[in-house]
């Protein structure tokens, strides 16, 4: 579990986030949404200490985050997973060695076990004999997956997502969903993902922020966004003609 309480954040003179509270669930998809610069992404950077906010605190099991210097930071950024937009793959690295880097820096593992440990994650992301495949030869759909399988190489407590369906085609990016969801419940991790994909909100979105202007103007889960009558929400979730009439039918 991770509870966030009364975030904010400014750069400059530019207040990002005006007092944001949440509690994200393990064994959940926790999802933040909202519109361009309505400050996901700050959120998201201010709960693993990518920012600091300028007020608020951020609570991983129970313990302040905020209040830890960068030593004491390190036992719960060892338990954080993290995919990033575009994968953030190393190119100059084999799918293998990429998924073995976390474990180089952070684990005490034996070469054969971080090997064990490396397949185990291929396997699991569906990617089984890939291990000596370098990043520019593979899809976006399999870049995803290698970048999953390396953050959940450490074994996560806490997993964080940014979009990660940008630049997949609808089908790849429900295989993607599926997977991270699958993965979610498996190891009762507590993951929170940056998206502004609605078959993401309405597939696995069980627990649902929606930012606006630097506020949690709603929460929810995705059985209840049909159904809102949040103005704010409605123009962002229903926004075309083609999402309106398939709301029609919800
Ligand atoms: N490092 C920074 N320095 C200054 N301003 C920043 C910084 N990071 C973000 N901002 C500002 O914060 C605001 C929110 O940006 P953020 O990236 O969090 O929005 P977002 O909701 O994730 O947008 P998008 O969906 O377009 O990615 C923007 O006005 C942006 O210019």
């Amino acid at each position: 579990m991770i509870e966030i309480q009364d975030i904010f954040k400014t750069f400059g003179d530019n207040e990002v986030l005006k007092g944001i509270s949440a509690k994200f669930e393990a064994g959940k998809n926790n999802l933040i949404i909202g519109g361009s610069g309505s400050g996901k992404t700050t959120l998201l950077k201010c709960i693993v200490g990518l920012h600091e906010p300028t007020k608020g605190k951020v609570i991983f099991s129970g313990e302040d985050f905020t209040e830890m210097d960068f030593e004491q930071r390190v036992p719960i950024r060892k338990e954080i997973g993290m995919l990033f937009q575009n994968s953030a793959l190393f190119d100059s690295m084999t799918v293998e060695e990429n998924i073995m880097f976390p474990l180089n820096l952070f684990s005490e593992m034996s070469k054969s076990e971080k090997l064990d440990r490396a397949n185990f994650c291929l396997g699991r992301v569906n990617l089984k004999d890939k291990n000596k495949l370098y990043p520019a030869e593979l899809s976006g759909g399999m870049k995803k997956r290698v970048g999953i399988a390396r953050a959940i190489a450490m074994e996560p407590k806490y997993l964080f997502v940014d979009e990660p369906n940008s630049g997949l085609d609808p089908k790849t990016s429900i295989v993607i969903d599926e997977l991270i969801n699958e993965l979610t419940q498996e190891y009762k991790i507590t993951t929170v993902i940056v998206t502004h994909d609605m078959n993401s909100v309405m597939g696995i979105g069980d627990h649902i922020i929606f930012l606006h202007q630097g506020k949690k103007a709603w929460e929810g889960t995705n059985k209840d966004i049909a159904h809102t009558d949040n103005q704010e929400l409605n123009d962002f979730v229903f926004a075309s003609k083609f999402t309106q009439a398939a709301r029609e039918k919800l």
